[in-house]
């Protein structure tokens, strides 16, 4: 490729194990990087703004083309903590659920849940911005991301959706995956995921350079998220996509 590679990453906390590693490494001079939440990234990918993002895997049936181009991913294989069905009552009283505008993944995975599992009746409601201080009552939301440790502090009903994916399912679930909408030259796929396992294998070094007072970093890092993209995660990313085509 002549021109550099436009690479998008997620802005949370999540995804500064994968980033830790670009910093000082050679596969940044084939590559600029950029930043912002899951949705807006993974429209920035269906557009053709970047040629490769960390997206919601809910996007993948919007894409013409698409390359799963690393072996790493935002997965779980327990409770996730920062994917949450938020709630003032427990999980049969709620009437409606603000949806979080940064999410697509998560969406997708909350109505799944919703209709298929735990078969409630309720009212979705799309939102814009800020919306967590309408979660209240029989109104609950779904929250994603940092934000969901400050929400963890303030609703007494906490439903983790990974949690109740592997119920239901038995399977892990994977959230977003690097995903390119064109095919890209082996040399830069084989530099980015070596830059992307460095964190991976030094959490206490990424845990170190990120001060973090809501919740314990190495539990989020080790415990609730997995990031290797394993076959069984792929197994777990393929029924997720088979269950949005239904
Ligand atoms: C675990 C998370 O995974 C994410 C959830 C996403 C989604 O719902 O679309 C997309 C990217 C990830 O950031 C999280 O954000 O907390």
């Amino acid at each position: 490729m002549e021109r550099k590679v436009k690479v998008a990453a997620v802005s949370y906390l999540n995804t500064k194990p994968l980033l830790f590693g670009f910093r000082n490494h050679p596969v940044m001079d084939m590559m600029e990087l950029s930043v912002d939440y899951p949705a807006k990234i993974g429209q920035q990918l269906i557009d053709g703004i970047v040629d490769v993002a960390l997206v919601p895997v809910a996007v993948i049936p919007k894409m013409k083309e698409y390359h799963i181009i690393s072996d790493y991913c935002i997965g779980a294989e327990g409770p996730v903590a920062s994917v949450c069905l938020f709630s003032d009552v427990p999980l049969h009283d709620i009437k409606r659920i603000y949806l979080d505008y940064q999410s697509r993944s998560s969406v997708a995975l909350l109505k799944l849940l919703v209709k298929d599992y735990w078969k409630l009746d309720v009212e979705f409601i799309p939102t814009t911005g800020d919306y967590e201080g309408n979660i209240k009552g029989t109104d609950a939301g779904l929250v994603i991301g940092d934000r969901a440790f400050l929400q963890r502090k303030v609703s007494p009903y906490i439903y983790d959706l990974a949690e109740h994916w592997i119920r239901y399912t038995s399977l892990p679930m994977v959230f977003a995956a690097w995903i390119s909408n064109k095919p890209l030259p082996v040399e830069f796929i084989q530099q980015f995921n070596n830059a992307n396992g460095i964190g991976i294998n030094n959490i206490p070094a990424v845990v170190a350079e990120n001060p973090y007072g809501e919740y314990d970093l190495t539990t989020y890092y080790v415990k609730n998220l997995s990031y290797p993209l394993t076959p069984s995660k792929k197994q777990g990313l393929n029924k997720f996509l088979w269950y949005l085509q239904q």
